[in-house]
């Protein structure tokens, strides 16, 4: 049997391509921290203009993540990615020719607008080709796929933008971005059967609903607790890593441990290592014990206590800074299985609704952790400022480290809560019958 009929095979090709429109949606999303300066010098902006910018990416994914799990479950897969990364693309190009500040925040819009969907689309590929108890390794795959997105939009894209110039990089990732559209396309089916394949052994068939059926998934997935349990967690560990590593993390790096901005980013880059290796491992290690909520325990055990170990020592030997920056996103992977527990207490028509709720409460968390963080390292500023940019004290970093371990103490509330409830095992549809 060719690797084309073979629907054990062509799932990781299609997969593959999938995935590779994911990374696009992280380098793009994680850009503008090595293009800061590139863009405050075209756009003549202040940093608060800039953080703007950058934060017009999340102004929509968050919101738009019930309606890609909307997308998927009732347009499909191949449909859904295949416009959300048109979208993407055609604001990637937008992004790189545009001439004034108001063209490139419309532009970020339409990323993060097209890019929202891509996640939840590919969630649900995983759901439609592969068995639930393989459903948990595929989440950590494609999560781990950000943290490659986050290594690449570090060093690699500044090496290219200071060989091919910010426009040319730009239009370049859109150009890409519209093949990667066209070879999902082309790969892409919605099923098995879609694709003219004898079906998957012990994997559901996923109808395609309604719409009334789909918003009936809708109240059913936001009526459970559990949805809210495993979003709250994903809340704290997915805001906090895009802010502490995305954001905040640099400045306390650079300027508690006196080094450079490229130093300090080192240390970042070891977050997305993490982010890279967690999630995979921990899904295989559920799949393989048919275990969830156990591991999301002893993952919000460990994630707490290194934020709090950051709080209470302030200023830890450098290479253990780096470390602690690895565990906690390697960490990210236990509370990833929050979307396989979710995702397995409804019907398999329901997938992407069931993730994308998940998802949206998680993404909420990147939306108010850097304001909150920057608010308390303002409130204990000493007005001293370093080439024109606000140096904080220690003080302010370690009560900026103690909200993310009382935060980390709330989501193991939560997954703790969701462990009592749920019984551990999340891997056979255990509840809350919907549609499909
Ligand atoms: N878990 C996140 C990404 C993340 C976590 N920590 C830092 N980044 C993820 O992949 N979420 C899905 C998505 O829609 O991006």
């Amino acid at each position: 049997m060719g690797v084309w009929s073979d629907p054990v095979r062509r799932r990781w090709i299609v997969w593959t391509a999938l995935a590779t429109a994911f990374l696009l949606v992280n380098v793009h999303r994680l850009s503008t921290a090595v293009l800061s300066a590139d863009l405050m010098r075209a756009f003549d902006t202040t940093g608060t203009a800039l953080g703007t910018l950058h934060s017009a990416f999340f102004y929509v994914y968050a919101p738009m993540q019930v309606i890609a799990g909307v997308l998927a479950d009732r347009l499909g897969i191949r449909r859904t990615a295949t416009a959300g990364t048109v979208v993407m693309s055609l604001g990637g190009l937008a992004f790189g020719l545009a001439d004034s500040y108001a063209v490139a925040f419309l532009a970020r819009l339409c990323i993060g607008l097209g890019g929202s969907v891509v996640f939840i689309a590919i969630l649900r590929f995983c759901a439609n080709w592969f068995r639930p108890g393989e459903f948990a390794t595929m989440n950590g795959l494609t999560v781990g796929v950000a943290g490659l997105g986050g290594i690449l939009a570090t060093t690699p894209l500044a090496v290219t933008v200071a060989a091919l110039g910010v426009r040319t990089t730009l239009l370049g990732i859109g150009v890409v971005g519209l093949l990667i559209a066209t070879i999902v396309w082309v790969l892409a089916r919605d099923t098995p059967e879609d694709a003219g394949l004898r079906s998957l052994d012990n994997v559901p068939s996923a109808p395609t609903l309604s719409l009334r059926e789909v918003g009936r998934n809708v109240r059913t997935v936001f009526g459970q607790r559990e949805t809210w349990l495993a979003g709250l967690a994903l809340f704290t560990s997915t805001g906090l890593n895009i802010t502490v590593l995305g954001l905040w993390g640099v400045p306390y790096v650079s300027q508690v441990y006196d080094v450079s901005i490229t130093t300090a980013s080192t240390l970042t880059l070891l977050g997305s290592v993490g982010l890279l290796v967690g999630p995979p491992v921990a899904g295989r290690i559920s799949d393989g014990l048919g275990r969830r909520t156990e591991l999301m325990v002893v993952g919000a055990v460990l994630y707490t206590a290194t934020f709090a170990t950051l709080s209470i020592v302030g200023k830890p030997p450098f290479a253990v800074v780096g470390l602690m920056f690895f565990v906690v996103s390697f960490l990210a992977g236990g509370y990833a299985l929050g979307y396989t527990v979710v995702k397995n207490r409804h019907g398999a028509g329901a997938s992407g609704v069931a993730t994308g709720a998940v998802n949206a409460v998680a993404f909420s968390g990147a939306a108010v952790f850097p304001t909150a963080m920057g608010a308390i390292l303002d409130a204990y500023w000493t007005g001293e400022t370093l080439a024109g940019a606000r140096v904080y004290t220690m003080f302010g970093y370690r009560v900026m480290f103690a909200l993310a371990a009382v935060s980390g103490l709330v989501s193991l509330a939560c997954v703790s809560y969701l462990h009592l409830r749920t019984g551990g095992s999340g891997t056979a549809a255990e509840g809350g019958a919907v549609e499909g």
